[in-house]
């Protein structure tokens, strides 16, 4: 009931040990709360918030129009129902270096784990689209440095997005990523690499943990967990796969109803309303009630 037994600070260091341990750790996106205790109860040990996402789900593309403190929000309301820890986009951390500051003192409020910066300029777009800008690498640094010193808990985990590969090339992305750890990143995460020879470079060349972005539809090739743990990657991401799903499954419905008259052929993929309560511990919450006003009066009270 009421879901979380741990704080902030417990699930910060449990992501960090779990990343000690080398093992390639399962990452999917969550589409809202409810989803995120999904992800808990199919056992998976981290949960991720996507940028693309959460502005999808205000109908807004994924270029920077929404703000910090709205992302913070709903945030908070994903950590209030999971005790994984959750990694979020910040996408390019909200303006100036002291903006990615401030950011990050409100994810840390949110109760989040970590969150990943990008070196986009703020007008940025998905990373698996053409035409991106980049901010100069200096001044990518300062992004990084004023996020690291605004850490009040060191176990939040600081990840450098870069997208340089697709921009600047190989050699320049390796590069840039090789200077934001100098500044203070934690962890990596290389955009819209290519192929595996592209994974197996960037493995080699930085030293700190290395996601590995399953987004579907882009640029990367959807290389399976297997392939990712032998590559030496840390984190595998599905950063909109099921946001995707859902949207998928209730297109169809859409036109079942619409063709059929009756939601009726689609009960066998529904979650049943047993299911539904039994994830939100529904039974818990009349046991608490009963147990509070289940009580007899003394004669003469
Ligand atoms: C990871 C990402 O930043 C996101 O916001 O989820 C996106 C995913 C996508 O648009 O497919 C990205 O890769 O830019
Ligand atoms: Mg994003």
């Amino acid at each position: 009931m009421l879901h979380t037994r741990t704080t902030p600070a417990q699930r910060r260091r449990a992501l960090r040990e779990r990343l000690a341990t080398g093992r390639l750790l399962t990452m999917p996106g969550a589409v809202n709360p409810y989803s995120a205790k999904l992800i808990e109860e199919h056992g998976y040990e981290a949960a991720y918030l996507s940028g693309a996402v959460l502005a999808a789900e205000l109908c807004l593309p994924d270029i920077g129009l929404t703000t910090s403190a709205e992302v913070a929000a709903r945030a908070q309301q994903v950590t209030r129902v999971t005790d994984l820890p959750v990694l979020i986009d910040a996408d390019t951390g909200f303006g100036a270096p002291v903006n990615a500051a401030r950011t990050v003192q409100l994810f840390e409020d949110a109760g989040l784990a970590g969150l990943h910066l990008e070196d986009q300029t703020a007008v940025k777009r998905c990373g698996h689209l053409d035409g991106k800008t980049l901010v100069t690498r200096e001044e990518m640094v300062q992004r990084v440095r004023a996020a690291a010193e605004a850490r009040r808990d060191p176990d939040f985990l600081l990840m450098a997005r870069t997208d340089a590969r697709a921009v600047e090339g190989m050699d320049a992305a390796i590069d840039r990523a090789k200077a934001y750890v100098d500044a203070g990143a934690d962890a990596v995460f290389p955009e819209a690499l290519a192929d595996e020879a592209e994974f197996e470079a960037f493995r080699k060349a930085v030293d700190v943990p290395l996601l590995a972005n399953m987004t579907e539809f882009g640029k990367t090739p959807l290389l399976n967990t297997r392939t990712l743990q032998d590559l030496g990657y840390d984190i595998a991401l599905y950063p909109v796969t099921f946001f995707r799903l859902m949207n998928g499954a209730v297109e169809d419905g859409l036109r079942t109803l619409a063709a059929e008259g009756t939601q009726e052929s689609l009960l066998p993929r529904m979650q049943t309303r047993s299911r539904l309560y039994e994830v939100l511990g529904y039974a818990d919450y009349t046991a608490f009630d009963s147990a509070v006003h289940d009580f007899t009066l003394p004669p003469g009270a």
